[in-house]
């Protein structure tokens, strides 16, 4: 890859803004009345250089249209977004080089093509050195196990299978940056940590920097040191995971199945939230081990089952403002 040499931040937002002209019916009137959707303003910063960002934030917080602004989809209406140096609207083509983009919901293969016949033709499109683009392929496809699945049109691909595939795609030209939009959704558990797994060690041997948009808190915690909150338009929150559980105080959930019904159960650490029949839930701080309460569960109760709820996004930022932050 080409390592950023250039003074300063890879990505760089200013006062970023971006409204909408809309028109809306509106009850006992004939035309449609003209309206304005900020759907980013005042949005504001930096990402170095092999950084692993998460950029969370409930629907219809601004979270695409600020992607769509750093890939240059999207002219801002309002600020200044530079990538790499570039000004992604107007540098798209070049900007194209330096940077991948992965959305879960969407796939850039070619559908009726072999997986191998997609990266051949992305080879080619990106003119990338034939020897260096066997060096990658070799390396994705070995990291990500899909070497079985190479001959494979892509609709017959699992979905598992699939994003895969488009994560290989969008790194075939060693992007400096990697913009991720949901890369886990559908995917099951093993799936999931393969990938972040996969990610992880892109960004320790490659340096890549990462941002992640994701609704599940696990892939945060999986790769994020830092996570930039976004609502309504504007960043409510910028720091590390651990920083937002302490202002949020968002908490985890122990379900404990005992093997017959009690009182609630009374440990330090954690409180009954709910008790239905034997089945009671704990919930005790995000950023406390599980470990102790466990145990002390474990030592003073006839216990059948455990297991972990993870908070989701949406638990976090609720909690964020019912806390008033
Ligand atoms: N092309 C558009 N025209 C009009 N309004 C738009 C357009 N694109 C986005 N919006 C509005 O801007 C706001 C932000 O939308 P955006 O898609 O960026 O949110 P998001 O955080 O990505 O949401 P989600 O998690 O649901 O994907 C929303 O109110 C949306 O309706």
């Amino acid at each position: 890859m080409t390592p950023n040499h250039a003074a300063g931040p890879l990505i760089r937002v200013s006062d970023l803004a971006r409204t909408f002209d809309v028109r809306r019916r509106v009850e006992g009137r004939r035309r449609r009345a003209r309206e304005q959707v900020h759907a980013v303003h005042d949005l504001s910063f930096s990402v170095d250089a092999g950084e692993m960002v998460g950029y969370i934030g409930p629907n219809g917080a601004g979270k695409s249209t600020t992607i769509k602004m750093l890939t240059g989809i999207l002219v801002p209406t309002g600020g200044e977004v530079r990538v790499a140096g570039l000004d992604p609207s107007r540098d798209r083509v070049e900007l194209a080089r330096r940077i991948g983009v992965v959305f879960g919901q969407r796939s850039t293969l070619w559908w009726d093509l072999p997986l191998r016949d997609s990266f051949d033709l992305l080879q080619k499109m990106y003119r990338v050195e034939p020897a260096h683009y066997r060096d990658n392929l070799d390396r994705f496809v070995e990291l990500l196990d899909l070497g079985d699945q190479l001959d494979t049109p892509v609709r017959q691909l699992s979905l598992g299978q699939r994003m895969r595939g488009d994560i290989i795609a969008a790194l075939l030209h060693d992007p400096e940056v990697l913009y991720l939009d949901e890369p886990t959704i559908g995917l099951d558990v093993v799936s999931k940590g393969r990938l972040r797994e996969f990610l992880r060690a892109l960004n320790a041997e490659r340096g890549t920097t990462l941002l992640l948009t994701t609704h599940d808190l696990q892939d945060i915690e999986a790769l994020c040191d830092r996570v930039i909150v976004i609502d309504h338009g504007t960043s409510v929150y910028d720091g590390s995971l651990a920083g937002l559980h302490a202002q949020g105080g968002s908490s985890r959930t122990l379900v404990v199945d005992l093997v017959d019904e009690a009182a609630p159960i009374d440990v330090p650490g954690a409180r009954v939230r709910k008790v239905e029949g034997p089945r009671q839930w704990l919930s005790f701080p995000a950023d406390a081990s599980a470990a102790p309460v466990v145990a002390a569960v474990a030592a003073a109760y006839d216990v059948a089952d455990l297991s972990i709820q993870e908070p989701d996004i949406e638990d976090v930022i609720r909690d964020l403002y019912s806390r008033g932050a």
